[in-house]
C-alpha cells in the first residue's frame, strides 16, 4: 500500500486512478470474442471455455439432473445462511415498489406511470477466482419481484465442465433453470447477441472482471442495455481515532482479496492510526487463503492522512468508491456529506461482508468511479417505467387550443390537426 501524506488538493485528482485497464485496451480482443460468438455461436462457446476455463463441453447449458445432484450437495447450514440472505434481500427489494400514482394535471387529463419488468433479462454470476453464489441471490430476487419473464443466468464451468453445486443451488431456490456454462466477454456476447440455443436478451445484468465489464459496456452500442459498469471490487475507509484498526484491517483485506486487480483505500485524519492500520494488514493477510490474491491488490492500493475528517470525506467523493465505510465515532454527519459512493457502511459495527452477503441492500454496485453517475442495481434496475395518459372530451377542450398553437409554432401541422379534427368533432 501506497501511503501519502497530507497530500495537496491539487495531487487528489491522479491519487483517485484506478488500477483496472482503459476499456480501449481491451477493446480489441473483446471484439474478436465478439466476432466469433456472432459466427460459429454455441461452437465458439465451447472453444472459449476450453480456451479460458480449461473446461470441455459437451453442451452449453446445465442439464435438470446436474442441478438435482448439486442440491443435496450444499449443506443445511449454508442454506440456512443463504434462506437468512434471502429474505432480507426480497424485504428491501420488495420495499423499492413504486406504488401506481394517479396525477389529474387538469380537470380530465389524467396521468400516470406504471413500472412493468423488462421482459429478457441475462444475470452473469462471476465464478472465475470464486463462485459469487451471493451475486445470485441480488440479481435473481429483484428480477423475479419486477416480474421479468425470461431469466437466463451465464456463469463460467469449472475445469471439469461443473458449474459451482452452491450456484445451481440459489438457481433451484430461485427457480431460474435456465443456466448457461459460459463466462468472460463469450457470455455477454452470447446473452447480447443470441446463439442457435441461446436466446437474446434485452438487458445483461451482474457484475465481473474487466473483461466482462468491457464487454457489458460495448454491448451497449448494439442496442443492448445493461445495469452499469460493475468492475473489480473496491472499498473506501474513512477512519478517525476512535476505529478499531484491526477491523479497519479486515475490512481493507475483506475487498483486496476479490482479485489482484482490485484496489482499497484508507483515509485517515492521522499518522498513527494510518501505521496501526498498516500493521494490522500485514499480520492479517499472511492469515489469508487468499494471500497472493489480496497482496497483489495491495499494491494498488493507497493510505491517505489528510487534515481533517471534512478532507476525508471530500477526497472520498473525488474517488467515488463502490463501497464507502465511515469508521468514525459520529459517521451520521459524515454520511449526510456524500455524494459519490455505491453503497455506505456507517460505524464500527457495519462491516462491508454484510452488504456482500445479507444485510439486504445489493451489492452490484458501480466500480472505477462510476458511482458518479450510476447506481448500484435496485428494483428500477430490472423496470421500465411506462407513462400514460387518459383524457376526456372535457379534458381534451381544455387542454386542446395550447396543444394547437405549440403544434403551429413547432411547424408540426398534422400534430394540430389530430387535435384539431377532434375538438371540432366535440363542438359540433
Ligand atoms: N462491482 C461489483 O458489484 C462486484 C460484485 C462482485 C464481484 N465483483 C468483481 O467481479 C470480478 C470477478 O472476476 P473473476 O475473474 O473472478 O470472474 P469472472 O466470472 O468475472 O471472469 C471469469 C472469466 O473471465 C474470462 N477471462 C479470464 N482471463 C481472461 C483473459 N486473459 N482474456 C479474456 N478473458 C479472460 C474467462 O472467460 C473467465 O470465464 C472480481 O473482479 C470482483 O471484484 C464486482
Ligand atoms: N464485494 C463484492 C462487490 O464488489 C460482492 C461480493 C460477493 N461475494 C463477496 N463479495
Ligand atoms: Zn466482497
Amino acid at each position: 500500500m501506497r501511503t501519502y501524506l497530507y497530500p495537496a488538493q491539487a495531487e487528489w485528482a491522479a491519487l483517485t486512478q484506478r488500477p483496472v485497464q482503459k476499456l480501449d485496451q481491451l477493446r480489441a480482443g473483446v471484439q474478436q470474442t465478439f466476432d466469433l460468438i456472432q459466427q460459429r455461436g454455441d461452437a465458439a462457446l465451447i472453444e472459449l471455455a476450453a480456451k479460458f476455463d480449461k473446461a470441455t463441453l459437451s453442451s452449453v447449458w446445465v442439464t435438470p439432473e446436474e442441478v438435482a445432484a448439486a442440491v443435496p450437495k450444499v449443506t443445511e447450514e449454508l442454506k440456512s445462511a443463504i434462506e437468512l440472505a434471502y429474505n432480507n434481500i426480497r424485504q428491501f427489494h420488495e420495499a423499492q415498489h413504486e406504488p401506481v400514482l394517479q396525477v389529474e394535471t387538469m380537470p380530465g387529463v389524467t396521468c400516470w406511470r406504471k413500472s412493468v419488468g423488462i421482459q429478457k433479462v441475462g444475470l452473469y454470476i462471476p465464478g472465475g477466482s470464486a463462485p459469487l453464489f451471493s451475486t445470485l441471490l441480488m440479481l435473481g430476487i429483484p428480477a423475479q419481484i419486477a416480474g421479468c419473464r425470461d431469466i437466463i443466468l451465464a456463469t463460467p464451468p469449472s475445469a471439469d465442465g461443473s458449474i459451482n453445486a452452491t450456484i445451481l443451488y440459489t438457481a433451484h431456490r430461485l427457480g431460474i433453470t435456465r443456466i448457461l456454462k459460459a463466462g468472460g466477454a463469450q457470455a455477454v456476447a452470447a446473452l447480447a447477441f443470441g446463439t442457435e440455443t441461446v436466446p437474446a436478451v434485452d438487458k445483461i445484468f451482474g457484475p465481473g472482471n474487466q473483461y466482462v465489464t468491457a464487454a457489458k459496456q460495448m454491448v451497449t452500442q448494439v442496442g443492448v442495455a445493461i445495469d452499469m459498469p460493475a468492475g473489480p471490487s473496491e472499498v473506501l475507509v474513512i477512519a478517525d481515532d476512535s476505529a478499531d484498526p484491526a477491523f479497519v484491517a479486515a475490512d481493507l483485506l475483506s475487498q483486496a482479496e476479490h482479485g489482484p486487480d482490485s484496489q482499497v483505500v484508507l483515509v485517515t485524519v492521522s499518522e498513527n492510526q494510518l501505521q496501526k492500520v498498516q500493521a494490522a494488514v500485514a499480520e492479517q493477510v499472511a492469515q489469508l487463503p487468499r494471500q497472493a490474491v489480496a497482496e497483489q491488490a495491495l499494491d494498488n492500493s493507497i493510505g491517505v492522512v489528510v487534515d481533517s475528517l471534512e478532507e476525508a470525506l471530500a477526497f472520498s467523493n473525488l474517488y467515488a468508491p463502490e463501497h464507502l465505510i465511515l469508521s468514525v465515532a459520529q459517521p451520521e454527519a459524515l454520511a449526510e456529506q456524500v455524494t459519490q459512493a455505491g453503497s455506505v457502511f456507517m460505524g464500527h459495527f457495519s462491516p462491508e461482508s454484510v452488504g456482500d452477503y445479507a444485510s439486504g441492500t445489493n451489492h452490484t454496485l458501480p466500480t472505477n468511479g462510476y458511482a458518479r453517475n450510476y447506481s448500484g442495481v435496485s428494483l428500477d434496475s430490472f423496470v421500465k417505467k411506462i407513462t400514460f395518459q387518459h383524457l376526456t372530451r372535457a379534458g381534451l377542450e381544455r387542454i386542446g387550443p395550447a396543444v394547437e398553437i405549440m403544434a403551429e409554432a413547432e411547424g408540426l401541422h398534422a400534430h394540430k390537426h389530430a387535435v384539431t379534427l377532434r375538438l371540432g368533432k366535440i363542438r359540433r
